[in-house]
Parts: C-alpha cells; structure tokens; sequence
C-alpha cells in the first residue's frame, strides 16, 4: 500500500489529548498506510499553523483537536485543493460526531484510509468562519467561566463557577436584539436570553444532542430561546432527550441564507465553535454552501442525505409571539 501524505495540526491542549505524544501518533498513522508530518507546536499561534498546513505539499490536512481546533484549520483550507481530516481529541467533537468520524482516536486513524471525501458547507460571521454555531447571551458567559476552569481547576473555582452559573441562571440578563433575514424587508426585534445561528439545522431525534446528519442545506438556522429559566432548561433538556423540542414554547426557530443580527451594544461576547470571543455588531451571517470538503465514514443504510433530510424535518417556522 502506497503510503498517503498527510498533515497533522496536533493541539495538545484539546480536551482529550493527554497521553498522546507526535512520535506515536506518527506510529499510529504509519501503521493506517500514512507518511505523517506532525505539527505539535502549540507554542505557536493555532492560526499560524493553520497558515503552514494548508500551504504544505500534503493533499490531506488533518486537525487533531477539538471543535476549535477544527474550525481554526479549516478556516486556513478555505479556497485550496485539500481534504480536512478530523481526529476528535476535544471534549465536545461536535463536528466528528455530526460526520459519524469514531471518537476513540486509535480507531479513527485506523479508519481514515476507508473514509471518502464528503463536501459540507460553511458558516461565516464577519469574515470569520464557523462549522457549527454561534451563540451569543447564556452560553458564551458560561463557556467563558467553563475556560477559567480549565486553567484553575481547584475547588474555590468549581464552586465560584456553580454560582455565578446559578446566578445568571435565576438573575437573567436579556438581549435586544434586531433580525433581518434574507435582505430587509425581513426584520424583527426580539428579547431573547440567549441566540443561536448554527450551519444547517439540529435533528430532532431521540438522545440526540445538537447533532445534525445534514451539513449541506444550504441554510443557516437562527434559534432564539425567549427565556431560560430552570424549568425551561429541564424541559429543553427532557425535550432533547425524547427528541421533542423544536415546538418548545421558549423557542424561536427561523432558517435564512443570510441573517444580520444587531444590538445596541459596542460589543457582544460571542461563542464561535465552543470559543469565546467579542465581535462588534452588526453581526453579518452568510452560508458557503459546499465549500469544505472533508473525510468522513461512508454512510450506512438509513443514514444517506435524503433519508437525512426526513430526520431534520420540517424546518418549520413558527412566528415570533
Ligand atoms: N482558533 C483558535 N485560536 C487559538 N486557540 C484556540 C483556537 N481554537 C481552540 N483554541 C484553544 O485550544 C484549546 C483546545 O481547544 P479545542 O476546541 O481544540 O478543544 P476542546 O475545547 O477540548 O474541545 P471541544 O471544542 O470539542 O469541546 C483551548 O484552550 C482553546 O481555547
């Protein structure tokens, strides 16, 4: 077996990294029929080994990491001849599970090889890319304090953690926010706890948890949670469990190819892909429909794209109340 080329960004600070080293991953690589070059470099900005992957000479650029580790690379890939691979080593691998990639890393190397290359689209916020959300008001205040754990694990945090997580949860700040979709005639103004704009849309699916099997409709879709209180969270929860949420009544759920999202505020803390960061507002929403490609498991029976579509049915809207 001719041995494929492949580019490996490691980001040894991802979620489930520990324990791995370059030297046996390359091992891991050699024995699925791949000449490796790994990037473990993490003294480096992510962005800059993004740069250098997508100009090395390898035909496959694989991001070892979490989701933001994914998105930082594939942000570098836009525009060129290369094939993303994705080796879930983050907390959450939204995206490996959305692409059915193994989440036991030994397994998904062994694998690569039998993977094909599937095309998925593209979300974009002001010139930044994201494969799978973005997320403004709750949850980026939470992730924020979920990263100050990760760098000072001691109880005093956790515990400082749980309560300011309690205390947004019972003492809510709302958003006001504007919404055009699809050009101006569009506009609503909302009160919203919390703003979602995911790259194509969440299945509605028994114990499946922001999981999309389609990643190539074309569409954004904008979820707006009106309130969150401890009851809403419980139902949302139970809701996404039983795979019955999308009429949930805190919810405002819209599909656009562009959106522009506006506050009055100078600057809003958003969550890209799991990582935080403050974005100047008006907030410009475009999808790429079909501009990555990337390696993924060939589907099985009852998991091909139209049997997919039937899953993330109706998309429907329902008015704002
Ligand atoms: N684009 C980026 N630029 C700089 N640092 C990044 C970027 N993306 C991720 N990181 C950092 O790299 C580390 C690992 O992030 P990553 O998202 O890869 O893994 P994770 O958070 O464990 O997993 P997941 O996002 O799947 O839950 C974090 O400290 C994160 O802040």
């Amino acid at each position: 077996m001719h041995p494929l080329r492949i580019h490996v960004v490691f980001n040894a600070h991802s979620g489930t990294a520990a324990g791995l080293t370059p030297a046996s991953l390359r091992e891991r690589f050699a024995a699925a029929g791949f000449d490796a070059t790994i990037d473990s470099d993490t003294a480096r900005p992510l962005s800059e080994r993004a740069q250098e992957a997508a100009s090395s000479p390898a035909d496959i650029i694989a991001a070892a990491g979490g989701d933001g580790t994914v998105t930082a690379v594939a942000s570098a890939l836009r525009g060129r001849d290369k094939v993303l691979a994705v080796l879930p080593l983050g907390t959450a691998n939204l995206l490996a599970r959305d692409l059915a990639v193994p989440l036991d890393i030994e397994e998904a190397i062994s694998t690569l090889r039998d993977m094909q290359p599937r095309t998925i689209d593209i979300g974009e916020v002001n010139g930044r890319l994201f494969l799978h959300k973005v997320v403004i008001g709750f949850a980026p205040a939470v992730a924020a304090g979920r990263e100050h754990l990760r760098d000072n694990p001691d109880f005093g945090t956790r515990l400082s953690f749980l309560r300011f997580f309690w205390r947004r949860l019972t003492h809510p700040h709302d958003l006001r926010v504007t919404l055009q979709r699809d050009g101006a005639d569009n506009t609503e103004t909302l009160r919203v706890r919390s703003i979602a704009v995911a790259n194509n849309a969440y299945d509605e699916e028994v114990g499946r948890f922001f999981s999309r099997r389609r990643l190539d409709r074309g569409l954004l879709t904008i979820y707006a949670l009106r309130h969150l209180g401890l009851f809403d969270l419980l139902r949302l929860v139970v809701g996404m469990a039983v795979g019955r949420w999308r009429d949930d009544e805190a919810l405002i759920i819209h599909e656009a190819r562009d959106v522009r999202l506006s506050t009055q505020r100078r600057l809003v803390q958003a969550m890209v892909d799991g990582e935080v960061e403050k974005i100047r507002p008006p907030l410009d929403f475009r999808i790429h429909p079909h501009a990555l490609t990337v390696l993924a498991p060939v589907a099985q029976p009852g998991e091909t794209a139209d049997e997919g579509e039937i899953a993330s049915a109706p998309h429907h809207e329902r008015a704002s109340a």
